[in-house]
């Protein structure tokens, strides 16, 4: 069974206009301000006129999709890249074209990059070393940064003797003992398993707590995004597509892409049209409302809807619905009138996803993933027909060829 955004139109819909990142904060901790990278005589840009302000003790998640740019954003803040254009600023200083070891910016990799024949104490006190902070200073911070992060008692191991997650606290460690200005993580914990990873996330959050760091950092998991971040970079194809709080990227998307890409499961998406014989969608439109694609089952009448009413007639249109928001129950009766609100499909398979139950209901050329009623009585049965209600202010509305979010939601 095809999901409701399987192969869908808007897929190919033009790109979304810049956001407007453009007015960055020229006294901002970190500034990036229209940076663009491309690698050899590719024309297509790793980086596109990506601008950001970072404020001190910020902690900052990029999440996008595999090769979107988030690493070569992180490595032009390391000076590991230079852009080809655009300027980078730390406490207002430009460090555009500054070589990586004068940034002040310690990076932790996703593989750690530990030196092998090197014990930990080694490890964590390496970027003292090279800069050669004498001995009993060293010793100190060094054991001051392995009491922090619980490695007190393996400084004399080598890495070949550590499991993935001390791996991890030393290349963690070899950042911190740096005191540096800013951290750049590079999904430093994809390598561990998932119980480690949910530990050393509680760490991180512990750490950017009382340390007040300012963190930036790369990860395909929401989960971290969502739980770490003061604020989320969505990137796709080198450009940023919003920039926001968690809540804000969940609850206002600013485009499809963002919408889709927040969230999981992930956020039905309906092409719907608008009907109605005025031009405006006002409480006034006759025979008004969003109807799904195969035009036979109405959303909402235009009235409820949760957007200044503004002008949709004949507009093509995405309904999006987190599946948390769509309330699934069996019709009562298959002998009875089917009900007058609510979507109406046949339920086509239950999951488990947490604590909840799910049904994903098939409305006949596209399918909902909605939560099931508590009720036992009215739990979905997967081959019989089931009812979708939904409440018309947690309905989100995009433009299916510019793909931006419509419209301002009611207060
Ligand atoms: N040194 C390089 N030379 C050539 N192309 C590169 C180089 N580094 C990155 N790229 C290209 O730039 C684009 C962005 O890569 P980047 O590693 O920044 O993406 P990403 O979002 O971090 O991906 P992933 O999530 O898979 O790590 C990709 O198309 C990649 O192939």
């Amino acid at each position: 069974m095809a999901g409701a955004h399987d192969g869908a139109p808007w897929k190919n819909a033009r790109r979304q206009e810049r956001p407007d990142e453009s007015k960055v904060n020229q006294v901002a901790f970190l500034a990036i301000e229209h940076a663009c990278k491309a690698f050899g005589k590719n024309t297509i840009r790793a980086v596109d006129d990506l601008s950001l302000s970072v404020e001190r003790g910020e902690f900052i998640v990029f999440v996008g999709s595999s090769g979107c740019g988030k690493s070569t954003t992180l490595r032009l803040i390391a000076g590991l890249e230079t852009p080809d254009s655009g300027t980078i600023a730390l406490e207002g200083r430009d460090i555009t074209r500054t070589p990586p070891a004068e940034r002040n910016i310690a990076m932790v990799f996703q593989d750690y990059a530990l030196y092998p024949h090197m014990t930990v104490f080694d490890n964590i006190a390496f970027p003292l070393t090279v800069r050669r902070v004498p001995r009993a200073e060293r010793k100190r911070r060094v054991c001051a940064v392995s009491e922090t992060l619980g490695i007190a008692d393996i400084l004399h191991r080598k890495p070949a003797k550590l499991s993935g997650g001390q791996k991890q606290r030393v290349a963690i460690g070899r950042a911190l003992v740096r005191d540096p200005a800013v951290f750049l993580m590079d999904e430093p914990l994809s390598n561990l398993d998932a119980k480690l990873r949910a530990q050393m996330r509680g760490e991180l959050a512990r750490l950017h707590r009382t340390m007040r760091a300012t963190i930036i950092y790369v990860t395909h998991d929401q989960t971290e995004a969502m739980t770490l971040a003061s604020r989320i970079v969505v990137m796709d194809q080198g450009r940023v597509q919003q920039i926001g709080t968690p809540d804000e990227l969940y609850l206002r998307p600013k485009n499809l892409f963002v919408a889709e890409f927040i969230g999981t499961p992930s956020m039905n998406l309906l092409a719907c049209e608008v009907r109605g014989r005025t031009p405006y969608l006002a409480r006034s439109a006759i025979g008004g409302g969003l109807c799904t694609a195969s035009g036979r089952q109405r959303l909402f009448d235009a009235a409820r809807l949760p957007f200044e009413p503004s002008n949709l007639e004949g507009r093509r249109l995405i309904a999006g619905i987190r599946p948390e928001h769509a309330h699934v129950e069996r019709r009562p009766s298959e002998t009875e009138p089917r009900p007058s609100r609510g979507l109406q499909g046949v339920c086509v398979r239950r999951e488990r996803i947490g604590a909840e139950m799910y049904a994903l209901v098939d409305l006949g050329g596209a399918s909902v993933l909605g939560k099931e009623s508590s009720d036992p009585q009215k739990k979905p049965r997967v081959g019989g027909e089931a009812t979708i209600s939904l409440q018309p202010e947690e309905l989100l509305l995009f433009d299916q060829e510019t793909t931006q979010a419509l419209g301002t939601p009611r207060p």
